[in-house]
């Protein structure tokens, strides 16, 4: 393991255990407010956990016992760099000088610098603009520069901070791109609210929600067969939790569901249902005699989703037709049943 994490912070609600693999990029994932930024800030050395460690290549960056420092390597010293939203370049330096700054201040003479900077400015796409003030780029020019300066002073660690948050949408699929190549042999943890960048940029996800890593595993099977809400809300997936009856999943709200399921689940153990929206129905009565899945819910709202409309409940949302949303009179408040056929059901352990 290139980066083990175990580390607890009160102040702010975080428990969190990581680890990445040499060479492999880990994509964080999790609602506003769920600690992604502060897991970042433990291992960049931005912030000091009450409890925990933090190793990199088997070097101990911070070791906190019950309050106790035991280690701390200052963030500097760390061979981690952390990319902001924001690109934080220094104005009066030209781009090349910015990105030449990390090569220098190891120890590189100035040519050698200029050298492996042009280098860097040439792997992100932007070697023409080597000569001008950050003043002058453009936000996304400016985040590729930030990029090629984070990665001139050859860090151990790459770590990113929602790096395509603060971009125009025009621009966002190409920095992408480039990400995907350059993080292709680094070490990186990226925090993303984006499934694109969990399935371009990661080997790995993690979930973390109100301060633990709910859910991890390659990036794939996390999308495939999620686990947590917010997993399966970027997998565009319909999730119900409960336990296993035998043949069916109790959900928390009492109802039954029932889909294909993994054999040898046992009986009383934490599962989810998963299905897509597309696949549910919606009516204003319970179908009578239906071998469908039937949940009662409430429209909350109803968005436009590609062609369809996507009809929201509190548990469980529905693509269907603006026809359908007309003649039923599907409207915030109106009471419904949500209908989905076992065959669209998936069931897995929780
Ligand atoms: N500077 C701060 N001082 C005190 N508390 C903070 C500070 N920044 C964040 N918090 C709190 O710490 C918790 C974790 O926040 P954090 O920024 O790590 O979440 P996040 O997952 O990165 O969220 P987002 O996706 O919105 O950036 C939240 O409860 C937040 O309110």
């Amino acid at each position: 393991m290139t980066l083990t994490m175990e580390a607890r912070l009160a102040a702010r609600g975080v428990e969190v255990a990581l680890e990445v693999a040499d060479g492999e990029t880990l994509a964080l994932l999790g609602p506003n407010g769920a600690g992604k930024s502060t897991a970042l800030g433990l291992v960049a050395g931005t912030l000091r956990p009450d409890d925990g460690v933090v190793a990199l290549d088997g070097r101990t960056l911070a070791h906190v016992e019950a309050g106790r420092t035991r280690a701390w390597v200052a963030p500097h010293d760390r061979q981690v760099a952390l990319l902001a939203q924001e690109p934080l370049l220094f104005p009066h330096l030209s781009v090349v000088d910015n990105v030449a700054f990390g090569p220098r201040a190891q120890g590189a003479g100035r040519r050698e610098a200029a050298v492996r900077a042009a280098g860097w400015l040439d792997r992100v796409g932007v070697a023409e603009l080597a000569a001008r003030r950050p003043g002058a780029l453009s936000g996304g020019q400016a985040q590729r520069v930030a990029v090629a300066r984070a990665l001139a002073a050859r860090p151990r660690l790459l770590l990113l901070d929602e790096p395509m948050a603060a971009l125009d949408v025009d621009v966002a699929p190409a920095l992408r791109q480039t990400l995907r190549h350059v993080l292709a042999d680094q070490t990186a943890v990226v925090v993303t609210h984006d499934v694109l960048d969990a399935l371009l940029l990661a080997d790995r996800v993690a979930v973390v929600d109100d301060g633990r890593v709910v859910e991890q595993g390659p990036t794939a099977q996390v999308l495939g067969r999620p686990r947590s809400t917010f997993a399966a809300s970027l997998a565009g997936l319909n999730l119900l939790t409960g336990l296993w009856t035998g043949d069916g999943v109790r959900t928390d709200v009492g109802a039954v569901v029932h889909g294909h399921h993994d054999p040898g689940v046992p009986v009383g153990a934490a599962a989810v249902a998963a299905f897509r929206p597309a696949a549910v129905a919606v009516f204003l009565a319970p179908v009578p005699g239906s071998p469908r899945n039937l949940l009662p819910g409430t429209v909350r709202t109803v968005e436009p989703h590609g062609d369809l409309l996507r009809v929201r409940g509190d548990l469980v949302a529905a693509d269907v037709t603006p026809r359908a949303v007309a003649e039923l009179g599907l409207a915030p408040g109106v009471d419904v049943w949500f209908s989905v056929k076992a065959a669209e059901v998936d069931v897995y352990p929780a």
